[in-house]
């Protein structure tokens, strides 16, 4: 595979698929930092998730209760409240204590007899055979130091919460890739219904909290005209500053489209010049510097699907994530193929499999709107299943 294009060349497009790759194999994240758990959901683990505890740190016990020792019936002594300061008493044979959820469990016990499982007169418990323990041993969850993740994984919700558990106070993540969107075209306007001959920016709106999905920071939404200085300085300048600059429009051959006029002026290696598939094939991945420079068409569902082929993978590059995988499904109903170029189309799913959604064109976004996901459909024979592409809430 040829990798850096140079720009006075006929431009070689890339298969959709080799596109994702390059695009995730490319981009490599920042050094590794330290973050309190309330600063790292949605970052990446640059480290595996390790146990400085056993979990649970004390055998202690899973039901309200008693803890017994030996046949019963038993006397009953203490009482054991969750978070006490001493070590309760061992228990002896015939002996037993009342004892909470989590608190825990004398030196001694064979088993907690739940509540609902006792029958108390006076000071003495008496039970039913019970063979269930209700405890929770010392270290029966995680052992001290045991590694619970690799790097590379999310850090969700439940990730946050394992980690308190395990005393962990914060993580090890990969920084989040500042990102900056240059949204072009003179026609474009931000706000209302467009005059005559203008446009309403629809990509803005997508890809700002697509961006943030994906684990990107934002740093700045600037509209941008088709002046080319104007265009390539802004480009510069961004690509100078952000981790990964996403240029919206102007990526074709148009007069007004000075996208790759600035990447020569910038003197930028160009890696991906357009991708074989439909819609969204005027794509560019490029380097100026240290900064990523991916280009997005502009008609706003072709900047989706291309949003999609190349952002999503460089971000995962970006911060130590793997290539998000597809999933595949059942293709209920049928669709054409093109001979040539993967097509990327807005279906939704039924108990049957997913169906084609119609509104698809690359400038209009009622398809992807009404859809719950993207299906792939590579060049070709159709297959019985496709890929999807997840689309976030
Ligand atoms: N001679 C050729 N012309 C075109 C080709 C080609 O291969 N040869 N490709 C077509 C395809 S495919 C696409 S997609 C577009 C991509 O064009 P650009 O990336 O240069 O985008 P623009 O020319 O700036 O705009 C295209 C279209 O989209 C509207 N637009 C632009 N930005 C936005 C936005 N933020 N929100 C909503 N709509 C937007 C713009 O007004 C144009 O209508 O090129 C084809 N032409
Ligand atoms: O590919 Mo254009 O991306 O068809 O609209």
């Amino acid at each position: 595979m040829t990798l850096a294009i140079e720009r006075h060349r006929t431009p070689v497009t890339t298969d959709w698929a080799s596109a994702r790759l390059l695009a995730h194999m490319l981009p490599t994240p920042g050094p590794a930092e330290l973050v309190p758990l309330a600063e790292a959901a949605g970052r990446t683990l640059a480290a595996p998730l390790r146990a400085a505890t056993a979990l649970p740190g004390f055998d202690n016990a899973a039901m309200d209760g008693y803890a017994v020792r030996g046949t019963g019936p038993w006397r009953v002594g203490d009482r054991i409240l969750a978070g006490c300061a001493d070590v309760p008493a061992a228990l002896a044979d015939g002996t037993a204590a009342e004892i909470a959820t989590g608190a825990p469990v004398p030196a001694g016990t064979d088993r907690v007899v739940p509540y609902e499982a006792a029958e108390r007169i006076g000071d003495l418990v008496m039970a039913a055979d019970n063979t269930r323990r209700h405890i929770r041993r010392r270290g029966e969850y995680v052992r001290p130091e045991q590694p619970l993740l690799s790097a590379g994984a999310t850090v969700t919700v439940p990730v946050l919460g394992l980690a308190a558990a395990i005393g962990l106070d914060a993580v090890a993540v990969y920084p989040r890739p500042r990102v900056r969107l240059l949204v072009s075209g003179n026609e474009l306007v931000t706000a209302g219904p467009p005059p005559w001959g203008r446009m309403r920016d629809a990509i803005g709106p997508m890809l700002v909290p697509l961006l943030a999905s994906w684990g990107a920071e934002l740093v700045g939404t600037t509209m941008i005209g088709d002046d080319a200085d104007g265009f390539a300085a802004a480009v510069a300048d961004s690509a100078a500053d952000a981790d990964l600059t996403v240029v919206c429009g102007a990526s074709s051959v148009g007069p007004a489209d000075g996208l790759h006029q600035a990447l020569d002026r910038l003197r930028a290696v160009v890696y991906v010049d357009g991708v074989d598939c439909r819609p969204g094939h005027p794509q560019v991945l490029a380097r100026a510097g240290s900064g990523w420079i991916a280009g997005l068409p502009g008609n706003p569902y072709a900047a989706l699907v291309a949003a999609f082929t190349i952002v999503e993978p460089m971000l995962a590059g970006l911060t130590g994530r793997p290539l998000p995988q597809p999933r595949r499904a059942r293709l209920a109903g049928t669709l054409t193929p093109d001979d040539r170029r993967t097509r990327i189309l807005p279906v939704r799913t039924a108990a049957e499999g997913v169906r084609l959604v119609d509104g698809g064109q690359p400038g209009f976004l009622g398809g992807a709107a009404a859809a719950d996901a993207f299906a792939v459909v590579p060049p070709g024979p159709l297959a019985d299943s496709v890929e999807l592409l997840h689309l976030p809430q």
